[in-house]
């Protein structure tokens, strides 16, 4: 059963690695069957050298295991959150990845001072609030998905495809799986490049305008060119 998927996220996880985002076990991807309602996720704790589709593990959207000798990954509940919430999502990615994660430690959202973070994320790339006692106790369970989906109270996760969870790191999505990995990517750059930029000029800006017609530009809303 879903035999294609789970080459597509075998290769989703191992593309972490190549891109550098992820050490031994860090970070899992996922990607979801809307018709079936089943959810294919990297198994927990297995090295990505040794990984191959058929040890990846398919859970509805209850978290239970369909299909799999490993237990899924620690994150499977964060990403069947936010698989719950937004319908428009196809693939979901964590990773450790240094910069990003770096600023997830912060508590400080990734703001936005360059065309590149504008071609991907609409604006900065929001962090979540500090969690409470039992919000901690439940992090893996509920509640890391759960804030994530409330600091995207008033954002849209089609023009916003990332978050860094604070203290944690980050997570990023995509219409398909490929789309979250590339996401990922795109975040631990930009992070990169915002950090370097913030040791130079403490005080950065860009002019929202430039966000708005960078980012319209690439992905066709009310275009600038033509429309
Ligand atoms: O963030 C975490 C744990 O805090 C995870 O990303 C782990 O680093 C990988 O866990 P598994 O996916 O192997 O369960």
């Amino acid at each position: 059963m879903l035999e294609e998927l789970k080459e597509k996220v075998c290769q989703a996880n191992l593309d972490l690695v190549k891109h550098g985002l992820v050490l031994f076990t860090w970070g899992n991807a996922s990607a979801i069957d809307r018709n079936q309602r089943l959810v294919v996720i990297k198994p927990s704790g297995v090295s990505y050298s040794q990984m191959k589709s058929a040890e990846m593990v398919v859970v509805n959207l209850a978290g239970e295991v369909i299909e799999g000798r490993y237990k899924p990954s620690s994150d499977t509940a964060t990403h069947l959150e936010l698989y719950k919430a937004w319908p428009e999502i196809g693939g979901v990615v964590h990773t450790h990845s240094t910069y990003a994660t770096a600023w997830a430690q912060t508590g400080y959202d990734i703001p936005i001072v360059g065309t590149t973070q504008a071609d991907y994320f609409y604006g900065d790339i929001p962090c979540t609030r500090d969690m409470s006692v039992d919000e901690i106790d439940r992090a893996y369970e509920l509640e890391t998905g759960k804030v994530i989906i409330e600091r995207f109270e008033n954002l849209n996760p089609t023009e916003m495809p990332g978050v860094v969870v604070k203290n944690h790191g980050p997570f990023t999505w995509g219409r398909s799986i490929e789309e979250a990995v590339h996401n990922s990517a795109v975040m631990e750059e930009i992070a990169k490049m915002t950090y370097i930029s913030s040791q130079i000029n403490s005080k950065m800006t860009m002019n929202t305008h430039l966000t708005e017609k960078h980012y319209k530009r690439k992905h066709g809303k009310n275009a600038y060119y033509g429309q």
